[in-house]
């Protein structure tokens, strides 16, 4: 095997990266599934780092670096680091305790195990060494990058013609680019006060593009982040677009925390720094911690550039849990739960102003996810897990808005947005009260209610599930101009519309049922506060206090 390059050394290492045996003898002597796959993605791994050691070795030794091959080839490195600490991190997770006979014996995997975290570690070394080397051409390259942003011109924020975003934009697991931008702009607002937009915040598409392909901050097991060294990472835990999550130990307190280290554009510092104002107000208005909101510990900058927010450390997402579990949902009385503590989240922000705007169950994370399976009471045959403690934090206030600022056009995520925000209508925390009917219809049907890729397919399938849209809201939709492209009023004031959806879109629609058949009889009471949750008009739609009243979270449900 290569033997390790100290990655800051100034000598570049031009030899190429070779296994010694180490990976074909892991692969041959276990087959657990992570170890397989992990051995097959650091032997893929090889290639492409000795194609970069190739192309990057003669720029270094000449010292002169082409701008784009460099920004191109230093994105690369970034993502065959993520990818490798990715995979050292999942053979670092891999419970020696928990091993089927046919995956070889205990020693086995764990020599295994030894041997792709080894070769795992050097190939870190030569990409980190290629970074280093990358580091001073990049840091020039972006500057002249940002040289060239003064002399483009920038959205007009009001306007809903923004430019369209190119099919090569969609990023971020198949979100679409319109989403995207969506969501950029509704971000990139001035959203912490001071009740107006400003201009020089939006983006260009170059601009974006920029922002977009900075990597994430790049972090090692054992690196120390924040004033002496406070914070020891441990392991990632999460990642969006605008920040990558490291669990970590504060050395301080001793406590395992989590630092959400922003991606170093300046615009997304700008923005962390005003969540993180918001999250300590909203602290300061809830002394007794019953908001359900997530606590923010601490804030620094590190290397300069990265905004680093450190929260308490929670477990996982509602919909990391849902894909560990097959989508099978969670028990009535833990929906009943989850229920009951968004929704005093809800009431506690709606009492200060706010509206979060992103609620969904990527945001709502469990503190523990523990739990027993046990049999499933709506589906014969499986299981499912019953929490042992619920608790659940809301996350993620980077798009929260007060009530006296200005209300984007463009908010949430599209499978959890409210009908007004579909029809572009004036909208209130009513709106997060819509997302989280959705999450809970998520969470008894294992299935999301609303999975659709355009506003168009939202309303028809809206439409089938909860019923016509009003009249009054289609009308004041058509008087304002806010339908959506090939959506029009017909004769008896209802929607059509007018475009063929895709065969995919048409099948979903067609299989749709409507609310009331998605709740079984003798669930009444979780039906009739979905239906609350879900009423169409903001008006009839339930308030959180009023929620909060309804019998089914006043008494034990009968699963
Ligand atoms: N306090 C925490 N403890 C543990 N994991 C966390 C915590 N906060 C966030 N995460 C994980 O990190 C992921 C990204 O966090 P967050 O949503 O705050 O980042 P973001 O960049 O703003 O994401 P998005 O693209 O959704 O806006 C979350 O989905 C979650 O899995």
């Amino acid at each position: 095997m290569t033997r390790p390059s100290n990655g800051s050394s100034k000598s570049f290492d031009a030899s190429l990266l070779e296994d010694d045996g180490s990976l074909d003898l892991a692969l041959m002597v276990s087959d657990h599934p992570v170890l397989k796959s992990c051995g097959q993605a650091l032997l893929a791994g090889i290639s492409e780092v000795n194609q970069m050691i190739q192309r990057c070795g003669p720029w270094i030794a000449a010292k002169d670096f082409p701008p784009e091959g460099t920004m191109e080839v230093n994105k690369m490195v970034s993502e065959a680091l993520t990818k490798v600490q990715d995979d050292m991190q999942r053979l670092d997770d891999l419970d020696l305790d928990l091993l089927k006979p046919e995956w070889g014996d205990r020693d086995s995997v764990r020599m295994a195990r030894k041997s792709l975290i080894g070769f795992g570690q050097v190939m870190t070394q030569r990409l980190e060494s290629l970074k280093n080397h990358l580091a001073q051409p990049v840091a020039k390259f972006s500057s002249m990058l940002g040289e060239k942003k003064q002399f483009t011109t920038f959205y007009a924020w009001d306007s809903d013609g923004i430019e369209a975003t190119k099919p090569g934009d969609a990023v971020n697991g198949g979100e679409d680019p319109e989403e995207r931008l969506e969501r950029e702009r509704s971000r990139s607002r001035d959203a912490k006060g001071k009740g107006e937009e400003r201009s020089d915040e939006s983006e260009n598409s170059e601009e974006r593009k920029w922002n977009r392909d900075t990597p994430h901050f790049q972090w090692t097991k054992g690196m120390k982040l924040g004033a002496a060294g406070r914070y020891v990472v441990k392991k990632k835990v999460g990642e969006g677009s605008f920040g990558r999550v490291l669990a970590c130990v504060d050395e301080t307190t001793k406590h395992a925390v989590a630092v959400k280290v922003v991606k170093g554009v300046p615009r997304y510092k700008e923005h962390a720094h005003a969540e993180a104002e918001l999250l300590r107000e909203i602290l300061r208005c809830d002394p007794g911690r019953q908001s359900f909101c997530v606590k923010l510990l601490g804030e620094f900058t590190h290397a300069v550039a990265h905004c680093c927010l450190v929260f308490e450390l929670l477990d996982i997402s509602l919909s990391d849990f849902m894909r560990d579990t097959d989508d099978r949902g969670l028990l009535l009385r833990d929906i009943r739960t989850i229920g009951s503590q968004m929704l005093q989240c809800l009431h506690f922000l709606s009492a200060m102003g706010l509206t979060h705007t992103d609620i969904k169950c990527r945001n709502a994370m469990l503190k523990d996810s523990r739990g027993d399976m046990v049999p499933h009471p709506r589906k014969d045959g499986q299981e499912l897990k019953r929490l042992r403690r619920c608790e659940i934090r809301v996350i993620d206030f980077g798009g929260a808005v007060l009530k006296k600022e200005r209300h984007s056009r463009h908010i949430g995520t599209r499978q959890y947005r409210s009908p007004e925000v579909v029809l572009g209508l004036a909208w209130d925390e009513k709106t997060d009260v819509w997302s989280l009917g959705c999450i809970l219809l998520t969470l008894y049907t294992g299935q999301r209610p609303f999975p659709v890729q355009s506003s168009l397919q939202h309303l028809a399938l809206m439409q089938r599930v909860i019923g016509n849209l009003p009249k009054d809201m289609v009308k004041l939709a058509a008087a304002g101009g806010s339908l959506p492209e090939d959506v029009v009023v017909d004769s008896r004031g209802g929607l059509q519309i007018q475009r063929k959806l895709s065969d995919e879109a048409q099948e979903l629609l067609n299989l749709a049922q409507p609310l009331e058949q998605r709740v079984l009889p003798q669930h009444g009471s979780f039906l009739k506060l979905l239906e609350g949750l879900l009423a169409a008009q903001p008006e009839k739609r339930l308030s959180a206090a009023e929620a909060l009243k309804q019998d089914f979270l006043s008494s034990e449900p009968v699963e």
